[in-house]
């Protein structure tokens, strides 16, 4: 089936897919979802990543649901599974460096493969899923078709990747990026990092034939030696120092305002309790800046389609729609509609914001969300230290005071 036609791109979808996973989100989610049980069968995890990555649905509205049926107890797992999303972002915010570092290697790996057929080759091999690693290349295949992979076959996939097949961390990364509809600048960087030994210095995954076989009930079964049996570390620079985490901006509603809606955040029932009243709305489109290549047609299509769905759910609140994709372009058409500021959700490090760098003679404010503003600052070490925030972040969530 059509990636797309899988994960139809609408909040109605997401609402869906929460309700019905959430009486699966307690103790079935704790034993079981490690388990992959391979493509159109992952009914023991949420596959809500899509829908979450682009907030179609919020991580709070997704905690909330969890918590309106479990004890925090029971949902712990999930809990913190949702949290690894807000860690990571948070992570990366306050070391930005680690994504110019990430684009910069791309780019220069793209020349590499220019030039290097004997690395050319391999790289194909991997994302054709021709490498002759049975089960390496079946979730080759299933990233491209479905544009969707689960968390473990995502971790053995990046293990074989940078351990037995020698190649590059960051070009998976942007094989990922590329495929994947949640891909997501701070979750898929990260974890790549993560496997290889960056993230947790010195500490990476290793893929091992047995535990392949045993979470993919059988499914597949690597031979003795087809597999690396050592994971070192790969090379690159200390983590960088840690900046102050980001405050967001106040904006002032009376002024006359335009609003921008970018694929970070697509849920803009927020700023309209703030006063929002645009007149006009801008959609921008960052598809193209994803990778040096060209992502999936999937990937646009979904970015495209989830803005539709806003649109049509919002219409009555956004004024004129204009779709952009040159950020330069939106001052000049936000002076037509007599707008004097650009508000727009916060966006976190990543394509929208770099290209919102390229917006001249117009102030943009980026509000932050009190979740992401509660969250972030937390996202000092690693996630087991960030873990321990996690009640006192559920007790600040609208609603959930009491809990
Ligand atoms: C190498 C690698 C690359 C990854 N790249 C991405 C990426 O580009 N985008 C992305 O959203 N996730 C990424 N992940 C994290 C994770 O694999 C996916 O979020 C998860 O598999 C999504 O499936 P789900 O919604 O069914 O998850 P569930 O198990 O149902 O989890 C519920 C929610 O928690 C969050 N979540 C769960 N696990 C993680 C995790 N390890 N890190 C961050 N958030 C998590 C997601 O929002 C998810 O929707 C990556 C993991 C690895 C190992």
């Amino acid at each position: 089936m059509p990636a797309i036609d899988s994960f139809p791109p609408t909040r109605t979808e997401a609402l869906n897919r929460l309700r019905s996973f959430v009486p699966h989100a307690g103790k079935d989610y704790a034993a079981l979802r490690n388990h992959d049980l391979g493509p159109g069968r992952h009914r023991h995890v949420s596959t809500l990543s899509p829908y979450v990555r682009h907030r179609l649905i919020t991580e709070d509205e997704v905690l909330q649901a969890v918590l309106g049926r479990h004890s925090r107890n029971s949902a712990d797992k999930f809990i913190q599974e949702v949290f690894w999303r807000t860690y990571f972002k948070g992570w990366l915010e306050m070391r930005p460096g680690v994504w110019d570092s990430y684009r910069k290697a791309t780019l220069r790996l793209m020349d590499d493969i220019a030039t290097q057929s004997g690395l050319r080759h391999r790289w194909e091999a991997a994302c054709k899923g021709e490498t002759g690693i049975e089960c390496f290349d079946a979730w080759a295949r299933e990233l491209v078709e479905t544009g969707y992979l689960h968390n473990h076959a995502r971790m053995w996939f990046a293990s074989i990747w940078i351990f037995t097949l020698r190649l590059p961390w960051e070009l998976g990364a942007d094989f990922f990026l590329r495929h994947l509809l949640d891909g997501d600048p701070a979750s898929n960087t990260l974890s790549w990092r993560w496997v290889g030994g960056l993230h947790t210095r010195g500490k990476t995954y290793l893929a091992r034939p047995s535990n392949i076989a045993k979470y993919t009930d059988g499914r597949f079964s690597p031979a003795a030696g087809e597999l690396a049996s050592e994971a070192p570390p790969v090379d690159g620079p200390d983590n960088p120092a840690r900046m102050a985490p980001p405050t967001g901006d106040r904006f002032d509603p009376t002024r006359p305002t335009v609003l921008l809606l970018h694929e970070d955040d697509l849920a803009p029932g927020w700023l309209f309790d703030l006063g929002l009243n645009p007149l006009g709305t801008a959609r921008l489109d960052v598809s193209a800046r994803l990778s040096p290549l060209e992502p999936a047609p999937h990937v646009a299509a979904f970015k495209s389609a989830a803005m539709d769905d806003v649109c049509a759910r919002w219409s009555n609140k956004l004024g004129p729609v204009k779709a952009l994709s040159d950020p330069a372009a939106m001052t000049g058409w936000a002076r037509s509609l007599g707008a004097e500021q650009i508000v727009t959700s916060y966006a976190p490090i990543g394509p929208v914001a770099e290209a919102l760098r390229a917006v001249d003679g117009m102030p943009v404010v980026q509000p932050l969300r009190p979740f992401d503003a509660n969250a972030w600052p937390s996202a000092t070490h690693g996630f087991f230290k960030f873990r321990e925030r996690i009640p006192h972040l559920l007790g600040t969530l609208h609603g959930l005071r009491a809990a």
